[in-house]
């Protein structure tokens, strides 16, 4: 039997137009690893009633930024550019995108690797962090369609959880970070603000989430990894932000540590998105418009941003990498072949 290489990219997904809001967010609040009830029975009757509640406020918010998520078009490319990295090490591998919330559906596309014969699969979720509400949820979404299809249990499959630890992930986060700061007039006075997607609290508390401690880590990686006197003079803070709903989330809120390091006399931030490696809806909209808002409104005169990796080489190749060395094949080995 001849091996047929398969790379599934795991992501949650995004409303490509205003019309997709509704059902995108029914979606999400369908899932019970977004919204936990006591009573399944409950969940579909409840999703619909917050999704409709939602929507109007989440469609004006993507009007903002063009009328729908730019998701599905990223992640496309981080595939492709993928499959040629790996493509230049000699190994044939077909990348396939599995969204949660929209198309291209995590079923559309287990449907294609049943179709196209793979018989290694990498599972690569494009959360650098895991929670049970976004790398969780998509593994548990595989482990029902494989549950019961002898076609699926016959691949070889190999499932990452996190990889925020990567030297290629952090060396590509410090790239970004240095850029910025190189072009500010005072790189030593300016305050790393760190802007993580929250959870709810009882997530860590009561489930056992490892978000929150695979954050800190991460933040603390990259912060040791930047230049020296980066390390000695730039003060940093993580927060967490997009909170929804009434309950209790990860805690200081981004919004109110924008307010007291105002309040401390930080007059440049420069935030830096580390929950999600593309940009989206909270880095474009919630970052770039509202909290801007917020910085300004309490006195801070700096506001930037670090991009999204999106497809930023170092990163893509350190990906290509994390998928060879997850089926064992050493770079030495792929360029022999
Ligand atoms: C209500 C619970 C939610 C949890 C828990 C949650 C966790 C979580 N989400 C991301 C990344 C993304 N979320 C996106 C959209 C989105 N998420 C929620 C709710 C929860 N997320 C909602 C209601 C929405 C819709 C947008 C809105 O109305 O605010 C997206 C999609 C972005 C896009 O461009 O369309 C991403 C990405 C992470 C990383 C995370 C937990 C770690
Ligand atoms: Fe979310
Ligand atoms: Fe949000």
């Amino acid at each position: 039997m001849s091996v047929r290489v398969g790379v599934l990219l795991l992501n949650l997904g995004g409303p490509e137009k205003l019309e997709d809001v509704y059902l995108f967010l029914y979606n999400l609040f369908a899932d019970p690893e977004i919204i936990r009830l006591p009573f399944p029975f409950l969940q579909k009757p409840i999703a619909s009633l917050i999704a409709a509640s939602r929507a109007p406020i989440s469609q004006e918010n993507y009007a903002m930024i063009g009328g729908g998520s730019p998701l599905r078009q990223i992640t496309v490319e981080q595939g492709e550019n993928i499959e040629n990295v790996l493509q230049r090490y000699g190994v044939e591998a077909k990348v396939y995108v599995a969204m949660r919330y929209w198309h291209p559906y995590t079923e559309d596309a287990i449907a294609h690797i049943k179709q196209d014969g793979i018989t290694h699969l990498v599972v690569l979720p494009l959360y650098p962090q895991y929670s049970i509400s976004t790398t969780g949820s998509s593994i548990k979404k595989l482990d029902q369609l494989w549950a019961n299809d002898p076609q699926l249990q016959a691949i070889e499959r190999i499932t990452i959880k996190s990889w925020y630890r990567r030297t290629g992930y952090i060396r590509a986060m410090n790239e970004l970070i240095d850029a910025k700061l190189q072009e500010s007039d005072a790189p030593d006075h300016v305050h790393l603000f760190f802007s993580a997607h929250g959870v709810p609290v009882k997530y860590v508390t009561k489930y056992g989430d490892p978000y929150q401690a695979e954050m800190e880590n991460c933040v603390d990686g990259i912060m040791q990894s930047l230049r020296r006197d980066y390390q000695r003079y730039n003060a940093h803070t993580l927060a967490y932000q997009s909170r929804v709903g009434p309950v209790e989330w990860l805690q200081p809120y981004t919004e109110e540590a924008i307010r007291n390091l105002a309040k401390r006399g930080v007059d440049r931030l420069l935030v830096v998105p580390i929950s999600f490696v593309s940009e989206h809806i909270e880095t474009l909209q919630e970052i770039d418009i509202e909290y801007r808002e917020v910085a300004e409104e309490a006195g801070i005169h700096h506001f930037d941003r670090v991009p999204a990796l999106n497809s930023h080489p170092i990163f893509i190749n350190d990906l290509a990498d994390l998928v060879m060395e997850s089926l064992n094949i050493s770079k030495a080995r792929a360029i022999a072949v």
